[in-house]
């Protein structure tokens, strides 16, 4: 007698499978935010989604999270079906998900008191990562204390200490100046580098994305966005990201994406012009 095959486990941190997301309009109609997405993230890998506004980076994300389910198309993480939110992921937004009233070693402890580990564990285990990511000596002050950086190292350290196996990073840099993003986004790489964990950062900023992934993915101009290209950027690792934009093989690389996405972003710009001159 034969047996049936065993299926094999995904080997993917992050898999999405023709994935589509019709969202309900205030009109009473629907909107196809994206349609037939496919996106294999193996564990390990950094990869970047850029795309024009409105392209549905973001909706890609929160599918990938399980905080948004597909209309169509299966959402799996390393074998599993994401059924609500992903237990194997960390999510890192634009906005600060400090919480005000709470000091930054309370706001880095939190995930770790929450899955139940003792206070007093949590709290050497949060130092160690303040440590790491050079905000040990602002352990006890508060978010409105802190500048711009320094929030999103200790959003960093919220995100890391919990050790998952996915980062979901939602524009995270976007708020700071460009000095502060350049050493956040090394520091980033270096954490990273040496962690095994499956990244899925989505930026507007190509130099960004370039810079720090293994993998971009371009998404087309909505309505019902889907993948348009994806690129292997082969710069050698470790990369000093403050040099990085002069190296010949990344101004290469820009140039044939931008190519790609520039057609995006004009689609994107002007349908936003014809729908401004039917309102006018
Ligand atoms: N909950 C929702 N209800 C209705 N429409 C939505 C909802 N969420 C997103 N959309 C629409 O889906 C499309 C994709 O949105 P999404 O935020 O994923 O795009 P994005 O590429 O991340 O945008 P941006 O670059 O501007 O941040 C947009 O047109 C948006 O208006």
């Amino acid at each position: 007698m034969t047996h049936p095959a065993r299926a094999q486990p995904s080997p993917y941190a992050v898999d999405l499978s023709a994935c589509t997301k019709e969202f309900a309009t205030p009109g009473g109609g629907s909107y196809f935010a994206v349609r037939d997405i496919d996106l294999k993230v193996e564990p390990g890998r950094f990869v970047s989604i850029v795309g024009p506004t409105g392209s549905g980076k973001s909706t890609i994300l929160n599918m990938a999270a399980g905080l948004l389910s597909p209309t169509s198309g299966t959402v799996r993480s390393f074998g599993e079906p994401v059924n609500g939110v992903n237990r194997r992921a960390s999510y890192m937004f634009q906005q600060d998900a400090l919480l005000p009233w709470k000091s930054v070693i309370d706001n880095v402890s939190l995930g770790l008191t929450m899955a139940g580990v003792p206070k007093v564990e949590a709290r050497s285990e949060s130092l160690r990562w303040l440590e790491k990511v050079g905000m040990r000596k602002f352990a006890d002050h508060y978010p409105h204390q802190l500048s711009g950086g320094m929030k999103k190292r200790t959003a960093i350290a919220q995100a890391w200490i919990v050790d998952p196996d996915i980062l979901l990073m939602d524009e995270p840099f976007s708020a700071l100046d460009v000095q502060t993003r350049q050493i956040m986004e090394n520091e980033l790489l270096q954490l990273w580098s040496e962690s095994g964990k499956a990244v899925v950062f989505i930026t507007h900023d190509l130099d960004e994305a370039i810079a720090l992934s293994d993998e971009v993915i371009i998404l087309g101009a909505g309505p019902g966005s889907t993948v348009v290209g994806s690129y292997d950027i082969t710069i050698p690792r470790p990369r000093d990201l403050l040099d990085i934009r002069d190296d010949p093989k990344f101004v290469e690389i820009h140039r044939e994406i931008w190519g790609r996405l520039k057609v995006e972003v004009s689609k994107t710009y002007a349908s936003a012009q014809n729908d401004e001159s039917d309102v006018a």
